[in-house]
């Protein structure tokens, strides 16, 4: 690892070779997301965005679950209490700068151009459901449950289930079930859904499994796998048309790599393709 990645919230590292682990490291708090874990969350995949020795992310969380979600003092903290010395419209400006703060968290980790497994185990509540949701792919144990839980809170989801959620799952009727009214759903019912892709027999295979899949996917042209996540990202919100448009003009670069003829000429040697850092 030849940057340095050193957080109070975060336990990172490199168990094989262009992959990193990230680790939510609070368990004493059950992970629970609090303003230092929002700030070093996107420290580190800001970092891990351009990192030449990176080229899949595994994202965890340490002890007995992934994560409980925002804490409680967190949510008075983003002035969620009313401050009687200001007025509404500058009290609406500091709650509008904090959502956005919030909300930046998890864009950059969906615009980290590196894909990003998250392996969920225990419980994935409230803003764990918005940081899964950013995520690439999602595997995760079968003790596992889920519950969009901001209804309970009292408050809409603002930081990224309500518009990333429904594009994951594609049963819209599900997500409002789930968002109108935060009940707890399985890790099978997870799977049913669509919102992760396997469900694993504990928190140890689950790991295993995700970072097995980061193996694979370093092991692949980095160029390719990169320019697949900036092409789903893009196409997800744009028309087939558009999507088409922009994978021609990104292409039009990316076709020029040297990853291709190293690749080609594998064909032929039967030697696995090595390539170069991004
Ligand atoms: C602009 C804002 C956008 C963001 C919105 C986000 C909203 C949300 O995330 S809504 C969801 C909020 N979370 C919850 O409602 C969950 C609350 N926690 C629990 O229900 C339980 O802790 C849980 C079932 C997850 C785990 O139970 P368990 O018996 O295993 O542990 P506990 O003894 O309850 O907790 C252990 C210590 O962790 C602290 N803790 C747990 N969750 C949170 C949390 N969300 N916030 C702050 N602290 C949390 C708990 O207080 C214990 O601490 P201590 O007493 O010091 O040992």
């Amino acid at each position: 690892m030849a940057q340095s990645y050193s957080f109070d919230t975060l336990r990172v590292n490199q168990p094989s070779e262009f992959v990193f682990h990230v680790q939510l490291n609070r368990p004493q708090k059950r992970n629970a997301v609090n303003r230092q874990l929002r700030r070093d969350l996107k420290s580190c995949f800001d970092q891990l965005a351009t990192d030449p020795n990176c080229r899949a992310v595994v994202i965890s969380g340490a002890g007995k679950m992934f994560t409980s979600g925002t804490t409680c003092i967190d949510l008075a903290d983003l002035n969620v209490l009313p401050d009687r010395n200001l007025d509404a419209a500058r009290m609406g400006l500091r709650l509008h700068q904090n959502i956005k703060d919030f909300q930046d968290v998890f864009t950059a980790m969906e615009k980290c151009p590196k894909p990003i497994i998250a392996a969920v185990h225990g419980a994935c509540v409230g803003a764990g459901i918005d940081l899964i949701s950013s995520c690439d792919i999602r595997l995760c144990s079968k003790d596992t449950y889920f519950s969009v839980k901001e209804v309970d809170v009292g408050l809409a989801a603002d930081v990224g289930t309500l518009q990333r959620l429904p594009k994951i799952i594609g049963n819209n009727s599900i997500v409002r079930e789930l968002a109108f009214t935060a009940r707890n759903f399985s890790s099978d019912e997870a799977k049913d859904i669509g919102l992760v892709s396997n469900v694993h027999a504990d928190n140890n295979t689950v790991l295993q499994a995700a970072l097995k899949m980061a193996s694979l996917i370093a092991a692949k042209s980095p160029i390719a796998v990169l320019s697949s996540k900036v092409s789903l990202n893009y196409s997800r919100d744009h028309t087939v048309d558009e999507g088409l448009e922009h994978i021609a003009a990104w292409n039009m670069c990316m076709l020029q790599s040297e990853d291709m003829g190293k690749i080609f000429k594998s064909f032929q040697t039967k030697a696995r393709p090595v390539f170069s850092k991004l």
